[in-house]
């Protein structure tokens, strides 16, 4: 089995956590692709979603979903969305695609996080897959030196820039014990919008696909 048919199985999975005339909480990626193309197919039985990039709104507007402003919508009921790495306590690293910081904002809306990956996403320890942080693009070289005093070695990711007009730090070689703790303090700095760890808002259930199915975890 490909990593993609791992994906797609996750994504389709997912489609039994959406309820009937409700608003869809719609991540970003590869994996959340697949999920859109298997919304589509219920699409006369939901209100419609929210997403999370641009990337992810023109595909479901393709598809035929209507795409709602998250501020005409009062309640999200499920929030679906890929990672790049997730822990057994449900911690993520997100971002990979750029759109950490909107998926963030979509996510705290939801009242359920449904993670949809692959089994190469399954991680101890959060920190191989280098850590987005989406910084005012004035600000770069004096974030990354505060990232630098944190222990990563931050990497500007060249020629790309956010749905929201900033810029992207790729933090390599932290080792993330505490990913709250270090969610926080990466937040904290002057000139960061936000970072990939999504540790205060983890996720509520994981939808694995490995080539003997999809396995679902809660905590
Ligand atoms: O910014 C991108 C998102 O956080 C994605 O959810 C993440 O990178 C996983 O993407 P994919 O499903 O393509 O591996």
């Amino acid at each position: 089995m490909t990593q993609d048919e791992m994906k797609k199985a996750a994504g389709w999975a997912a489609l039994q956590y959406v309820k009937k005339d409700t608003i869809v909480g719609v991540g970003t990626g590869s994996t959340v692709n697949h999920f859109i193309d298997a919304l589509a197919t219920i699409k006369d039985d939901i209100e419609g979603a929210v997403s999370s990039s641009e990337a992810s709104t023109k595909k479901l507007e393709e598809l035929g979903i209507e795409v709602f402003d998250l501020n005409s919508v009062d309640l999200i009921d499920v929030y679906v969305d890929g990672a790049d790495e997730i822990n057994d306590r449900m911690d993520m690293i997100k971002g990979g695609g750029a759109a950490l910081t909107r998926e963030k904002i979509v996510a705290a809306v939801a009242k359920q996080f449904i993670c949809i990956v692959d089994n190469t996403k399954q991680v101890s320890i959060l920190g191989d897959f280098p850590l987005p942080v989406e910084v005012i693009p004035m600000a770069r070289s004096y974030v990354a030196r505060e990232l630098v005093k944190l222990g990563g070695d931050p990497v500007y990711r060249q020629g790309v820039v956010t749905d929201n007009g900033n810029v992207i730090l790729d933090v390599y070689n932290m080792q993330i014990l505490d990913p709250k703790v270090m969610e926080n303090k990466i937040n904290a700095i002057v000139g960061v919008v936000t970072n990939g760890l999504f540790a205060n808002r983890g996720a509520d259930v994981l939808l694995v696909g490995t080539p003997d199915g999809v396995n679902t975890v809660t905590l």
